[in-house]
């Protein structure tokens, strides 16, 4: 068989395998209807175990090993389980119209760029992009009426929490209304034919610049030129048709402003992912049937073990928490701000009462969003295999 032919028949299966994938995940869809009418949670960890030890063993006669099984149904199951979520929320919400307009940072082939495609895909509307240069203008073309969501990054596995992002939500009248995390692979892009040794100059964004530290502080004789995103260092790099400047991004972003990649895996985590919200000015309710998250700020004052009895209310009502970030308040030197992110729904018994007891014995309560929880965690094979 030659080359070509060989080809062919790969085009073929693949599109073969799209098609079955699209199939999958309209029976999914019609599971969500089911479990709804049902009144059942829209994750059944028992039954993917039993998936997957079925498809492991249906996949060892056709050479087909554990593992590869494993990792291809993982992805599968976690796109299931989002494309249900979104569905089961769209319809307890309700969508906005035929469009929505998403404020984000940059422009095409910025990193948000990227995870605000990949949320707004899941839903019906039609997504209409609005660019923007800074986190404080993706929170004002909401709050205006000019987008009716913003992507914002909150935190990242390198470089931490997003201050800014975070001092933004302490003013602001939207809500949180879901979250997302995205892979963040930096890479060094330049224009054909640029050499690493020859590199003078790095633009990047400042997020970027802190998570690739350990990288940078390696690099001598090379100034670092900051930018409002990603997409801003590659059309810098673009129009400067300069051998001796570069960006750091994404790879796929890189493309589109035609770059070429030098280098990978600049991030100082290895899994350098970042964590985004979705704010809008109107709050949402989580659907029972989905693992929700809810997001609140308090100011507990300073007498001592102010923030233990706030964290001990939450214990007291049986609720997990995520995160615990504090900022200064503005205005109010050395007094912090707590952000509390919670496993809970804000229409829990349990929540209500926590809420309750934490407005009485803190000075400032406040919910910041209640959403559905993004993180499919992957079901693990608890039984035996033969
Ligand atoms: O069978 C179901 O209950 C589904 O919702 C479908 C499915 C899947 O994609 O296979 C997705 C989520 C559940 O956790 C289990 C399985």
């Amino acid at each position: 068989m030659d080359l070509d032919h060989i080809r062919q028949q790969i085009s073929s299966t693949d599109k073969d395998l799209l098609q079955l994938l699209a199939n999958r995940r309209q029976l999914a869809l019609s599971v969500a209807d089911a479990k709804l009418a049902q009144n059942k949670p829209i994750r059944d960890q028992k039954r993917e175990e039993e998936l997957l030890v079925s498809l492991i063993e249906r996949g060892k006669p056709l050479g087909l090993d554990a593992q590869y099984i494993t990792k291809i149904y993982h992805v599968i199951i976690e796109d299931s389980v989002l494309q249900q979520q979104a569905k089961v929320q769209g319809q307890l919400n309700g969508e906005n119209g035929p469009v929505c307009r998403v404020a984000f940072l940059g422009r095409q082939g910025s990193y948000s760029y990227w995870a605000t495609q990949k949320y707004f895909t899941r839903r019906a509307e039609k997504l209409i992009e609005i660019g923007c240069d800074s986190f404080n203008e993706i929170v004002q073309a909401v709050e205006t009426g000019h987008a009716d969501y913003a992507v914002l990054p909150i935190e990242n596995t390198s470089s931490g929490s997003i201050n800014e992002v975070y001092d933004l939500l302490q003013h602001t009248r939207l809500s949180i209304v879901g979250e997302l995390t995205h892979p963040i692979e930096h890479c060094l892009l330049g224009v054909e034919g640029t050499e690493l040794s020859k590199i003078r100059q790095i633009c990047a964004h400042p997020q970027v610049i802190a998570q690739c530290s350990n990288y940078l502080q390696g690099l001598s004789n090379v100034k670092i030129e900051y930018c409002d995103a990603s997409s801003d260092a590659f059309e810098r790099v673009r129009k400067a048709q300069d051998k001796s400047v570069v960006a750091i991004g994404g790879e796929e972003g890189g493309k589109l402003y035609g770059l070429d990649v030098l280098g990978r895996g600049l991030a100082n985590q290895k899994d350098n992912v970042s964590r985004f919200i979705v704010v809008a000015r109107k709050a949402i309710n989580v659907a029972k049937a989905i693992p929700a998250k809810t997001t609140f700020i308090m100011y507990t004052g300073q007498q001592p073990g102010a923030l233990v009895d706030a964290l001990t209310v939450l214990k007291q009502h049986g609720i997990s928490m995520g995160k615990l970030e504090s900022r200064p308040i503005t205005g109010n030197p050395w007094e912090e701000m707590f952000y509390v992110d919670v496993f809970a729904n804000l229409d829990d018994y349990a929540m209500t009462r926590a809420l309750d007891e934490l407005n009485r014995i803190t000075r400032f309560v406040k919910v910041l969003g209640c959403y559905p929880s993004e993180d499919v965690s992957p079901t693990l094979i608890t039984q035996q295999t033969s």
